[in-house]
């Protein structure tokens, strides 16, 4: 299936260089999906497309260095015509979970300064109902318990239970861009991600959750079907 699943995440990021323009101020998103787009689109700028991209990791800013890609700081470009990210989870109304790769803090920052959010995946993150990836959340390493106490407790609150787990790389804990931990929440089914995103909003050591609400204007999702476009008002184009 990684053949199928490599092929649909290309797919997608095929089309969303549909998207981008001469001159477009870009954010590069993270993860294989965007990394497969910020290749794609290296081509197209070694073909003599100019466009000035804003990464959201470490690693993207590597690879995009790498294909030739012009780059530029948030604070250079504060102002963005489109950022093309991936996504672990696609829900209704295009609410996102994000933060598979720890980037979800620059991610979401480059997102919200974004005019519009097109996500790019195979057809295997859409789902009904948001929560079967855990929800990574992003947390100062000062207060560590303390914070994570206060995470389960506000999804208890909303009737939530599950595990909340440091996540480790190689036998380390995990540290993203920024400094900071991850938290995984092995939540389930969340039927309400507004309400858990106001929440965890609210906790101090919280720097950030990747819960992504009403950031995303588009998907394009590909399978065996073919590349389906998704919008905000759920209507599908072929
Ligand atoms: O932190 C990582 C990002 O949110 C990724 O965009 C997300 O994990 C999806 O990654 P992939 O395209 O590798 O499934």
């Amino acid at each position: 299936m990684a053949a199928n699943s490599d092929s649909a995440k290309r797919a997608a990021a095929a089309r969303a260089l549909d998207e981008v323009r001469p001159g477009m101020r870009l954010g590069l998103g993270t993860g294989s999906t965007a990394n497969i787009f910020v290749e794609l689109l290296g081509e197209r700028v070694r073909g003599g497309l100019a466009v000035r991209g804003v990464p959201t990791s470490e690693a993207t800013r590597a690879l995009a260095e790498r294909v030739g890609i012009a780059l530029a700081t948030l604070d250079q470009l504060p102002e963005l015509d489109l950022t093309v990210d991936g996504a672990d989870e696609i829900g209704p109304d295009l609410a996102l979970i994000k933060g598979g790769g720890g980037a979800l803090l620059r991610e979401k920052i480059v997102a919200a300064a974004s005019a519009a959010m097109v996500v790019i995946a195979d057809h295997t993150k859409v789902v009904s109902t948001l929560g079967r990836f855990p929800l990574p959340i992003e947390v100062v390493p000062f207060g560590l318990e303390a914070t994570r106490r206060a995470i389960i407790a506000a999804a208890t609150a909303l009737g939530l239970t599950g595990d909340v787990r440091l996540r480790m790389e190689n036998g380390h804990v995990f540290v993203t861009d920024g400094g900071h931990f991850i938290l995984d929440a092995g939540f389930g089914a969340i039927p309400d991600p507004l309400a858990l995103a106001q929440r965890l909003a609210g906790i101090p050591g919280v720097v950030e959750h990747g819960l992504f609400i009403g950031l995303a204007t588009k998907a394009i999702v590909a399978g065996d079907g073919g590349v389906q476009v998704l919008t905000r008002a759920a209507t599908t184009e072929s």
